[in-house]
C-alpha cells in the first residue's frame, strides 16, 4: 500500500529538522580547530571546548523536540544525561562524514587521534564514523535519529517509562515512513539505521573508561561536562 506522512507526521519532522539545523556549534569554536597548533594537550582542551558546546546545542535541541518538555522535569535530565554521549558520537559521526567546510574533517579526525584515546577505542569509534558515513543519512533521518536516541526509554532514573516510550515510537514510525519513501531499493535500510542505535551504546560504554583513563592522566573537565558525565 502507498506509504505516506500524515498531517501531523508531517509537521513533527518539521519542528524536528527546523530545531536540528539550528542548533550548531558555533564558528568560532570549530574555527579553533584550524588554529592552534597540535600536541595532545592541545587537542584535548579544543575537544573539551567543543563537547562543551556540543552538550549546549543537544540540550537546545532536545527542548524542541516535541513532546519532550511535557515530560516529568527529572526523567527530562535523565534523559539527557543518559543519551548526551550517544547523541555526541551521533552528531560527531554525521559532522566528520558530510565533509565539513575548508578541511575541518581532517582537522577535527586528527585532534580526536592525537587526544589521549587508547587504540582500543579509537579503532570501533573510526568504524562507526564510516559505517554512518556510508548510510548518507538525509538531514530529515539525521534529527529523528538523534531524537531516538535520547527518547530511549530504559536510562537510568527514568521513572514514567510509558510517556518517554510513546514518545519514542512516535518518532520511530516517522522514520520507519522516511526510509521507505527516502530508499525505496532498500527496505533493510531502517533496520541498519537502529543497529546504529546499538553501536551507539556499545561507545558509551567505552567513553565511560575513556574518561576514565583521561581523569588518571589529570586532565579537567568543564562543570557542564562534569555535571552531564557525573565525574569529578
Ligand atoms: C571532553 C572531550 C575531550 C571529549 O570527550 N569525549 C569526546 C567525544 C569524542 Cl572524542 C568523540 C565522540 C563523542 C564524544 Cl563526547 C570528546 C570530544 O567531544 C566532541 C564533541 C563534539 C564533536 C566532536 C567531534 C565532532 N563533534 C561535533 C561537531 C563538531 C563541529 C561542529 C558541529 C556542529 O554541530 O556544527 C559538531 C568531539
Amino acid at each position: 500500500e502507498k506509504v505516506e506522512l500524515t498531517k501531523e507526521q508531517r509537521a513533527l519532522v518539521k519542528a524536528i529538522v527546523d530545531a536540528y539545523n539550528r542548533h550548531q556549534i558555533p564558528q568560532d569554536v570549530t574555527k579553533k580547530l584550524l588554529q592552534d597548533q597540535y600536541s595532545a594537550e592541545e587537542n584535548f582542551l579544543l575537544l573539551t571546548e567543543m563537547a562543551t558546546s556540543q552538550v549546549q546545542v543537544l540540550v537546545e535541541f532536545t527542548k524542541n523536540i516535541p513532546g519532550f518538555l511535557s515530560l516529568d522535569r527529572e526523567d527530562q535530565i535523565a534523559l539527557l544525561k543518559g543519551s548526551a554521549v550517544e547523541a555526541m558520537f551521533l552528531r560527531s559521526a554525521q559532522v566528520l562524514s558530510k565533509k565539513m567546510p575548508n578541511g575541518h574533517t581532517e582537522v577535527l579526525e586528527e585532534r580526536i587521534r592525537k587526544s589521549g584515546i587508547s587504540e582500543e577505542f579509537m579503532t570501533p569509534m573510526f568504524n562507526f564514523y564510516k559505517s554512518i558515513g556510508e548510510l548518507h543519512m538525509v538531514q530529515e533521518e539525521q534529527a529523528l535519529l538523534t531524537s531516538i536516541t535520547i527518547l530511549t526509554p530504559d536510562r537510568p532514573y527514568v521513572k514514567d517509562h510509558q510517556a518517554v516510550e510513546r514518545l519514542q515510537e512516535t518518532m520511530l514510525d516517522v522514520l520507519r515512513k522516511l526510509c521507505v519513501l527516502q530508499h525505496p531499493q532498500e527496505p533493510q535500510y531502517f533496520a541498519r539505521l537502529l543497529g546504529r542505535l546499538t553501536e551507539l551504546r556499545t561507545l558509551s560504554h567505552h567513553h565511560a573508561e575513556m574518561l576514565t583513563s583521561w581523569r588518571m592522566n589529570d586532565h579537567k573537565f568543564t562543570p557542564l561536562l562534569c555535571e552531564i558525565w557525573d565525574v569529578q
